[in-house]
């Protein structure tokens, strides 16, 4: 097993990465909760229940918790204010006290909406994350929760950092194909934005990962964690550096919200997010091999880097200037000085985007 840490002052927490720690679910609890046995709430989603929903509960009440489950189901509609709203009602039937902890026990979808409840339920209780996919290597990591609005990605949500974190990464076995994929998109962006041998690694080690070979897997993840905790540690509340784990999210969030939170997984859109940002960079002068670099690594995990041909560019551009990120007339984007370096730029003109968006197209029908 590795550990890594967080450091946040008193909010620091663990990352445990390695095979069967949700067998043992139940002992990671008692070292961090241990003056209360107050009942816990695991919420998770109908994928993930059946598999490993049995394993956390028996492991926590043979430590003497009470457990309380709720089964979502599956997929990014599910970060909404309505389930959230059965969330909370689960958690109040099910006497949740103030010293209990909410788990959130699957990917970045319950992620964020357990810990959009852990952080409201109350007025806040502990959280505990148990990643089950290749994405919640950063879901999982730095505290933001939320739930989606219809017209914009996580507009609802909270700072609320875990307890810790506790990730099987036995459990990634059993991913579907589309899934792995988008999963390792924010893996390949933590290379992109911060340490150029990383996404090299990633590159040269495509297929081992695709194929989840755990020993690549769990390299990549814990590179992955480490990366994000470090801007995490640096700018919790992203006044600053934190801005920079969103590259490929700004044109990405609009993408997933005009396909109505399900045409495209959050991974995929984040990968024609990045090509977007690569050519944008270019369009502005920064060298041409950017872009081409960005897109092979990529393409060669399967995930897309062209803007689909049935998107309304008004649609998207819509959607763009509801995003935290869009001020005034212009729009904060992430753009690439190099592969492993990134700055945060401030001016990007809604024209220049209009243009991306019309490049990237073109993209698409050389596929
Ligand atoms: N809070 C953050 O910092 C942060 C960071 C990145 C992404 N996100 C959010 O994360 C979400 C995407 O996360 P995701 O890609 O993990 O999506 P997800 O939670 O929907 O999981 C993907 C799919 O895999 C299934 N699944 C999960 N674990 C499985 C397993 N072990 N075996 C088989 N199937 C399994 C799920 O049921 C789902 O169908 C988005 O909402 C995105 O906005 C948040
Ligand atoms: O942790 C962060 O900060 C990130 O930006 C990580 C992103 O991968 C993630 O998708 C995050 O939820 C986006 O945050 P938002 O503030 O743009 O909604
Ligand atoms: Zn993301």
């Amino acid at each position: 097993m590795r550990t890594l840490q967080v450091d946040l002052g008193e909010r620091s927490y663990p990352i445990y990465i390695g095979g069967g720690l949700l067998e043992k679910a139940g002992d990671f609890f008692e070292q961090h909760q241990q003056s209360t046995k107050s009942p816990v709430l695991i919420v998770t989603d109908d994928h993930v229940a059946p598999k490993y929903l049995p394993v956390v509960e028996t492991s926590l009440q043979a430590k003497g918790y009470r457990t309380v489950s709720k089964v979502v189901k599956a997929g990014e509609k599910s970060k909404s204010l309505d389930v959230y709203e059965e969330v909370m009602t689960t958690a109040i039937e099910g006497g949740l006290d103030r010293r209990s902890a909410v788990v959130a026990l699957g990917g970045g979808v319950v992620g964020d909406l357990a810990g959009f409840v852990a952080a409201t339920y109350m007025r806040g209780v502990t959280f505990v994350q148990m990643p089950t996919t290749i994405l919640a290597h950063d879901s999982s990591v730095g505290g933001k929760v939320a739930v989606n609005h219809r017209l914009a990605k996580n507009m609802i949500g909270a700072f609320h950092q875990p307890e810790m974190v506790l990730y099987d990464v036995d459990s990634l076995q059993s991913l579907p194909p589309r899934d792995v994929r988008a999963g390792l998109s924010e893996m390949i962006k933590h290379g992109l934005i911060w340490d150029a041998a990383f996404a090299d690694w990633c590159r040269e080690h495509t297929a081992d990962l695709l194929a989840l070979d755990p020993e690549a897997l769990g390299y990549g993840l814990t590179q992955g964690c480490s990366i994000k905790s470090q801007v995490v540690s640096v700018d919790e509340r992203e006044n600053g550096l934190r801005a920079i784990l969103n590259l490929g999210h700004t044109l990405g969030h609009a993408i997933e919200a005009i396909g109505g939170y399900g045409e495209f997984l959050h991974g995929e859109a984040i990968s024609i997010g990045m090509a977007a940002a690569a050519k944008l960079a270019v369009n502005r002068g920064r060298d041409p091999q950017i872009y081409k670099q960005t897109v092979s690594i990529l393409s060669g995990f399967g995930l897309p880097t062209a803007m689909p041909a049935h998107l309304n560019e008004q649609d998207v551009i819509g959607a763009m200037m509801h995003d935290k990120k869009f001020k005034e007339q212009t729009m904060v984007f992430i753009l690439p000085l190099a592969i492993g370096r990134v700055e945060i730029v401030s001016d990007v003109t809604l024209d220049e985007v209009r243009q991306v968006i019309a490049e990237l197209k073109e993209e698409g029908q050389h596929v």
